[in-house]
């Protein structure tokens, strides 16, 4: 099997010294992982892959699905690295692992940053994380999106400096055109599908993050606007950044876009390195990828489903299990593989020290941000405004009428005068 050196690879790529000369805002940060395993309680009997787990605090047999078993790799700064995998594969499940989402006690082996030991606490102030359903707040501008997320995560920030990081974002991420336009939702109109992604991704990237993890950041945007996204993805990586985004099946030119790429299958690695030597790993195994044919494309049907459709569902499960276990195996035993052990024990990067964690704003703070952001959000929406209002003026009248001439005592009165405020509030 030929050798391909992927931590030279990385190293090439990748100059520490550069990036501590550079001037950063964030610490370029190394994240690794070693021997990953996620699992989750089941009840119903499942023909995932299960397993009887004895849990020695109990004494009783529980039944687990493995989701993820025994991930080891390292993503690199100044890197833009995709996970694929077809869809169950775990792709979600590592990005929530690594950016501190789910509590380490619910799985087992270690994350580092920079060769230090990372809990869930850490791994959530280096890093930022946009899911596939963002959420944003429709009556906002975009510019105010992202000018209210950098105020609600950097402490003593002054208005220049919002200002300053604001426009960056925008100007990276192209978004001047639209960046006074509300973002909107399915009543009112906004933005665009593809605005929407990138706003999220500006969002996030303004506010001193070391790490980006992306969960399919291309879902639902056609071909032009996906290759745009990824595209500004890898403009951010070339910054310093780490940047791991989830993605189901790119196109050729997307997928030439990435520097390295993991392949899960069934929760397992098929694969993960440089995108350039994939295609050579893969031939040296027996699996030849067709001349002009999208190495995304081969992955998903010639390596990850040999067998193509079988209609019968337990055997097409089994067969997807038995493949994934082989895929595994015959990686886990590369030289590649090897390599990328080692290079998870020897991280390039001095370790962050507690000044590289963004501390979030004061609850104070935090308080008056959405409050602030509540009103505009009540004041600008127009749909909602006028029923507000009415109810505000309906409810009191209909109280009055009831209570017209009912001849109360005053202390009556006076619970009246306090329930009547409660009433409304509780009922808007
Ligand atoms: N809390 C949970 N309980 C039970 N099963 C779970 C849980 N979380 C994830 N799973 C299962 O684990 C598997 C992997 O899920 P995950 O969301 O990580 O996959 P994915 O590769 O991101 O899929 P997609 O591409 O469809 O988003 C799936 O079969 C999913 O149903």
């Amino acid at each position: 099997m030929e050798i391909l050196d992927v931590q030279a690879e990385s190293k090439n790529s990748f100059d520490a010294e550069k990036f501590q000369k550079l001037s950063l805002k964030f610490t370029p940060s190394q994240i690794s992982f070693k021997n990953l395993v996620y699992s989750v309680p089941i009840r119903s009997k499942s023909k995932k892959k299960e397993s009887e787990h004895i849990d020695p605090a109990s004494s009783k047999k529980k039944k687990t699905k493995i989701i993820l078993d025994n991930i080891t790799g390292s993503f690199m700064p100044g890197r833009l690295t995709a996970i694929m995998g077809p869809s169950g594969s775990g792709k979600t499940s590592l990005l929530n692992l690594l950016s501190g989402r789910i509590s380490s006690s619910k799985f087992e082996g270690g994350i580092w940053l920079n060769g230090r030991r990372a809990d869930g606490g850490s791994l959530g102030l280096v890093s930022r994380f946009i899911s596939q359903d963002d959420i944003m707040l429709s009556t906002m501008t975009v510019k105010e999106a992202i000018e209210m997320a950098i105020e609600f995560r950097i402490k003593d920030i002054s208005r220049e400096e919002i200002n300053r990081r604001t426009n960056d974002a925008i100007y990276t991420l192209e978004l001047e055109k639209c960046q006074n336009t509300i973002i909107g939702d399915s009543i009112t109109t906004g933005i665009s599908g593809g605005e929407r992604k990138r706003t999220s991704i500006a969002m996030e990237m303004a506010t001193d993050s070391s790490i980006l993890f992306l969960d399919e950041p291309t879902s639902g945007l056609d071909i032009y606007t996906s290759h745009l996204v990824v595209k500004l993805l890898k403009k951010i990586s070339r910054s310093g950044q780490t940047v791991v985004s989830a993605i189901h099946q790119p196109s050729s030119d997307i997928f030439n876009l990435f520097d390295d790429i993991l392949i899960l299958s069934e929760g397992l690695v098929a694969y993960f390195g440089p995108q350039k030597d994939l295609v050579p790993y893969f031939s040296s195994i027996g699996y030849q990828c067709p001349l002009y044919t999208n190495p995304a494309d081969f992955i998903f049907t010639d390596v990850l489903n040999p067998l193509g459709f079988d209609p019968v569902q337990n055997t097409r499960q089994l067969n997807r299990l038995i493949n994934s276990q082989n895929l595994s195996d015959t990686w886990n035993f590369s030289s590649q593989a090897k390599i990328l052990n080692a290079s998870v024990e020897n991280p390039l990067l001095d370790p962050l020290t507690p000044l590289n964690f963004t501390s979030s704003v004061s609850s104070f703070k935090q308080f008056t941000l959405l409050t602030r952001r509540a009103y505009k959000s009540v004041y600008r929406n127009k749909l909602a405004l006028p029923t507000r209002l009415g109810q505000s003026l309906t409810l009191p009248l209909i109280m009055g009428v009831v209570y017209y001439k009912s001849n109360l005592k005053p202390i009556e009165t006076q619970i009246q005068v306090i329930l009547t405020p409660l009433l409304i509030i509780y009922l808007k």
